[in-house]
């Protein structure tokens, strides 16, 4: 059987990461997403399991020492890491995985699985991003302008990635990613392994 593309989301905080994935999730109900693990507190709304695994300090780093996250890293101050098994049983069972994480995080993913999509989200431009994020009305002002701080770090690395999608309008931006998924199925290494031909 061919594996399962492995898909990285990336992209600024308030870019629409989240509410874009939740569109894909109507869209392409066969597209499994990886659940991270957190030390970040719940968001009003958010559940254990769901939208991410709340963990205390302990119990990430405990996770670290047993090998289980296939990636981790610190985001503006807390932890954030994806449990590695789910991801490779998904692979290797042949189905298509996203995962919803910031640069360093991918980064190292690409060194283990340079097979992998990168997909970056951005902005229409700075300025709509910084309205999303205290449009939404989550976080405090210091840690907004500590976010943005950063989204000017994470752009920086867009050219590590293979596309680069504008988040302009959530339907457009759902239609980019949809295309790239079927892009990557129709090539010819994809579709030589899936119907078992050629080397
Ligand atoms: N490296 C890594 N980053 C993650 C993981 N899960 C989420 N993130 C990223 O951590 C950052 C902060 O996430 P979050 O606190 O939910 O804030 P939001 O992106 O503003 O909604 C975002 O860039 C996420 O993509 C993970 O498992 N590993
Ligand atoms: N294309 C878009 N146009 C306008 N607002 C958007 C768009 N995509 C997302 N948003 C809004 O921007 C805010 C941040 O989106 P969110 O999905 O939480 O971002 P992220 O997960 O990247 O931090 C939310 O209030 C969301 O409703």
């Amino acid at each position: 059987m061919a594996k399962g593309l492995l898909i990285v989301l990336s992209g600024p905080s308030g870019v629409g990461k989240g509410t874009v994935c939740n569109e894909l999730r109507r869209r392409l109900p066969e597209l499994v997403y990886s659940v991270s693990a957190t030390t970040r507190g719940p968001r009003l709304g958010e559940e254990h399991g769901v939208n991410y695994f709340f963990k205390t300090r302990e119990q990430f780093l405990d996770m670290i020492e047993h090998d289980q996250l296939l990636e981790h890293a610190e985001y503006v101050g807390n932890y954030y890491g994806t449990p590695r098994d789910f991801v490779e049983q998904t692979i290797e069972n042949g189905k298509d995985i996203i995962l919803e994480i910031e640069v360093q995080g991918a980064l190292k993913v690409k060194e283990k699985f340079p097979e992998g999509i990168f997909v970056f989200l951005l902005p229409p431009s700075l300025d709509e991003l910084k309205g999303r994020i205290q449009g939404r009305g989550t976080e405090n002002q210091a840690t907004i302008d500590h976010r943005m701080s950063v989204a000017a770090y994470e752009i920086g690395l867009l050219e590590n990635y293979d596309y680069a999608v504008v988040n302009d309008e959530i339907d457009l931006a759902c239609k980019r990613i949809e295309s790239i998924v079927v892009a990557e199925h129709c090539k010819v290494r994809s579709k030589a392994k899936e119907l078992q031909i050629g080397k």
